[in-house]
């Protein structure tokens, strides 16, 4: 029998009923939402609810129990963690894993992809293409008249966010932040901000964030997770104002 209708919607990234079960411990329960291409979704909840899990999952650090990871045409769960990368997802981790001793122009050189050049032998042409794409990174993430100055003299903020350059090279459709703002001024929280709005022009963008300022900034749409599960999800002016999510987080 054929179904007629509308096809489904083609998200970016499709996650359906899936669960993780530590020991028994059911961290992630039976999890669905669904990421629209150029959108920045935020995950919050209370500490343990799931949302590192949640990334972990989709990056294939952890293997999840049950459930579908769908991105673009590929089931992640099936994949390994390299492979879940070359499919075009990024994952930044909460601590800085940049090259103090290096410039930041070298920082960002060595993150530019491998094997991925048009250019075949013309090590020259790939050379201006790498030196271009390191200009251009470099400016989003307000770092272009520090190309030559070691990473190790940037502030906190500043290497959260050559650390996001060092991703953006690598041109993922889906990057994956966990609490970038953790630590930041309200400057760079603010230029922080602006970044992701530059970046989802090409790609949507998946934060973990407890700085609830932060989350009005950039959100265009709110998961919240509470016990593995979803609470409430929707524009941030609605579940600002969940009963269950005031009283499970907010209200806390
Ligand atoms: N590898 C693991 N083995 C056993 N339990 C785990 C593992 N990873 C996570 N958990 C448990 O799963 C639950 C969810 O943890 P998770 O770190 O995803 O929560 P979270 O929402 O990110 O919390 P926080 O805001 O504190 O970072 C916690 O109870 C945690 O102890």
């Amino acid at each position: 029998m054929t179904t007629i209708g509308t096809p489904p919607k083609n998200f970016l990234l499709s996650v359906e009923g899936l669960t993780v079960s530590f020991d028994g411990f059911k961290a992630v329960n039976d999890l669905s939402f669904y990421v629209d291409e150029n959108e920045i979704r935020v995950i919050i909840g209370p500490n343990g609810a799931g949302k590192t899990t949640v990334l972990d999952l989709i990056c294939g650090k952890t293997r999840s129990t049950a459930g579908s990871i769908r991105f673009r045409e590929k089931e992640l769960t099936r994949m390994s963690e390299s492979q879940i990368v070359l499919a075009g997802v990024g994952r930044k981790f909460q601590t800085p894993s940049i090259y103090d001793d290096l410039t930041i122009f070298e920082n960002l050189e060595i993150s530019y992809p491998k094997g991925r050049s048009v250019w075949g032998a013309l090590t020259f042409k790939r050379d201006q293409a790498v030196r271009d794409r390191v200009e251009e990174v470099a400016e989003i993430i307000f770092l272009k008249d520090r190309l030559h100055d070691n990473a190790a003299f940037l502030s906190h903020g500043q290497k959260q966010w050559l650390e996001i350059g060092m991703l953006l090279i690598q041109d993922p459709e889906l990057l994956m932040l966990d609490e970038p703002v953790a630590g930041m001024s309200v400057s760079e929280r603010i230029k922080t901000a602006e970044l992701l709005n530059t970046i989802i022009k090409n790609r949507s963008v998946l934060v973990i964030e407890h700085d609830m300022k932060f989350v009005e900034d950039i959100a265009h749409k709110v998961t919240v997770l509470h016990q593995g599960k979803i609470l409430s999800e929707g524009s941030m002016e609605k579940v600002k104002s969940d009963p269950k999510v005031v009283e499970v987080y907010l209200g806390h």
